[in-house]
């Protein structure tokens, strides 16, 4: 079972706001409120850095983004379990799922430096025998290598894995390499495409039970039928 980190198994975003609004103070610009920065807080920290020079009407070049970008993983990295949680549920789904045999993996666009990082300091980083980053293979999501890789390293196979995501990357990622996909609605940006293309989608983390991924395996007709 692959996990998705930012938005999907974790809040990030109250770290990632605080290390972009690091990034904007140096520039006299002001602080951007969480709710402004959670949409985006799934994209990366340049997506982030240029959101917000977009909403301040401030030209921003390739050097300054740069030289942005670098300030802001530098910061994100000191500070990076310093609000940011398991969303609610999140602990007796772990539990749940290992107690019913399924091995954990997460697949994640954050590099596996900063990944592993986060989830050791919370205290999280012994459930999941894969921690595959951004850079951990040739390509990321939604390249279904990443997942690919993933799967492999957790010692499964594809044929009966699924991914828990929380964007339409992670969805176009499971899609790619032929696997069924859980969309959470709690995370940060699941769009109109993501919520069309994933197998199911789950309100909250009490949703996520054995008996609904099985389920995700039943022969297509079954499924069909039961609808
Ligand atoms: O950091 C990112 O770009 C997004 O990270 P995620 O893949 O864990 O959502
Ligand atoms: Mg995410």
């Amino acid at each position: 079972m692959v996990f998705d980190l930012d938005g999907t198994l974790v809040d990030t975003a109250p770290d990632l706001a605080g290390s972009l609004n690091h990034c904007l103070s140096r520039i006299g610009l002001p602080p951007l409120p969480l709710e402004i920065v959670r949409p985006h807080a799934g994209h990366g920290a340049q997506a982030m850095l240029r959101e917000a020079y977009r909403l301040a009407e401030r030209p921003l070049g390739a050097e300054e983004l740069a030289e942005q970008t670098a300030c802001f993983l530098q910061h994100y990295e000191a500070h990076i379990a310093v609000e940011s949680a398991l969303f609610p549920g999140g602990i007796a789904a772990l539990d749940r799922l290992s107690e019913a045999g399924l091995t954990l993996a997460i697949c994640t666009n954050k590099t596996e430096r900063l990944a592993r990082r986060l989830l050791e300091e919370m205290e999280l980083a012994s459930r999941f025998p894969a921690i595959c980053g951004a850079d951990t293979f040739s390509a990321r999501k939604p390249d279904p290598i990443h997942l690919f890789g993933t799967i492999e390293q957790a010692g499964g196979s594809a044929s009966n894995a699924l991914m828990v995501g929380d964007t339409n990357t992670d969805i176009l990622a499971a899609r790619a390499a032929g696997v069924p996909s859980i969309l959470v609605l709690f995370g940060y940006d699941p769009g109109s495409e993501a919520r069309s293309g994933a197998t199911c989608s789950i309100e909250r983390f009490s949703d996520l039970t054995p008996h609904l991924i099985d389920s995700l395996f039943e022969p297509r007709a079954l499924r069909v039928q039961a609808v």
